[in-house]
């Protein structure tokens, strides 16, 4: 199963509009390449473009999932659209939601999941919006993945619970600073050793809203070896992922099955 991270640029400078068609050009042209495509968060606007988020947010089947289906059904692929802020509720303010859409080869939607632990403290993110409250997980064929989005990473009970939900990889779109790129691969590791599970973390390259993003989109595999690694830029990782590898990682080493907390 072929694995293709697109790790897209988020500058201000680059319209909404423009960026969508560009970025389903570019799920286009991984028809007969890629089974899985993968797209960071909040790419439309950017991760921290706060001030954008109510003028650009839309309903769950608005422009981006018009755009995202259709390119993921001329692509043949499965394609996690990364994230959209979802605007729920049409009289006064609408609840806003980071909500990650996943589409089949045939351009249906199969799983959506809003954001669990939003990021900014007491701005931003924390405040706009709204948090999520399932855990998600998708079968593709052979490999079932646990979705989750980028400050997620930092908090492993959510990827234990996709465990137990029967997760053998997780999808991670992100819009993570350039300023805190250790943690985000030291992350990326740790999720994937101590849950024995791939891990694809697709983050944003570009800077907008003056933050400089880390870019450094990482393919984990169960045993924690960095399969692959985008640089700072503009980026596309293609990743060759082998599902019976969980299966023999988890027989031959199983420390998941010694765990004694939290069952
Ligand atoms: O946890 C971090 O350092 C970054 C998180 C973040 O940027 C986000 O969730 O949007």
């Amino acid at each position: 199963m072929r694995a293709s991270l697109l790790q897209i640029a988020v500058d201000s400078d680059e319209s909404v509009d423009n960026r969508r068609e560009r970025v389903a050009a570019l799920v286009r042209a991984e028809r007969g390449v890629a089974d899985l495509v993968v797209l960071p968060e909040l790419w439309p606007m950017g991760a921290f473009a706060y001030e954008a988020f109510a003028a650009e947010a839309e309903p769950l089947k608005g422009p981006t999932y018009e755009a995202m289906a259709a390119a993921a059904r001329d692509a043949g692929v499965w394609l996690h659209a990364g994230s959209i802020v979802e605007a729920v509720g049409t009289l006064g303010t609408p609840a806003l939601y980071n909500t990650s859409l996943v589409f089949s080869p045939d351009g249906e939607l199969v799983a959506s999941y809003r954001k669990i632990h939003r990021f900014g403290f007491d701005k931003g993110e924390a405040v706009l919006m709204a948090a999520g409250e399932d855990l998600v997980t998708v079968d593709l064929p052979r490999l079932t993945v646990g979705v989750a989005t980028c400050y997620d990473l930092r908090f492993p009970e959510l990827f234990r619970g996709l465990v137990d939900a029967g997760a053998q990889a997780f999808v991670i779109p992100a819009g993570w600073p350039a300023r805190r790129r250790a943690h985000w691969t030291l992350l990326a590791q740790a999720r994937a050793v101590e849950n024995q599970a791939y891990v694809l973390a697709c983050g944003t390259a570009g800077t907008h809203a003056g933050v400089e993003q880390a870019g450094h989109s990482i393919v984990v595999d169960p045993w924690g070896e960095v399969l692959a690694e985008a640089g700072p830029g503009e980026e596309i990782l293609r990743v060759d992922l082998d599902p019976a590898k969980v299966a023999t990682t988890r027989e031959q080493f199983p420390a998941l099955k010694d765990r004694v907390l939290g069952r």
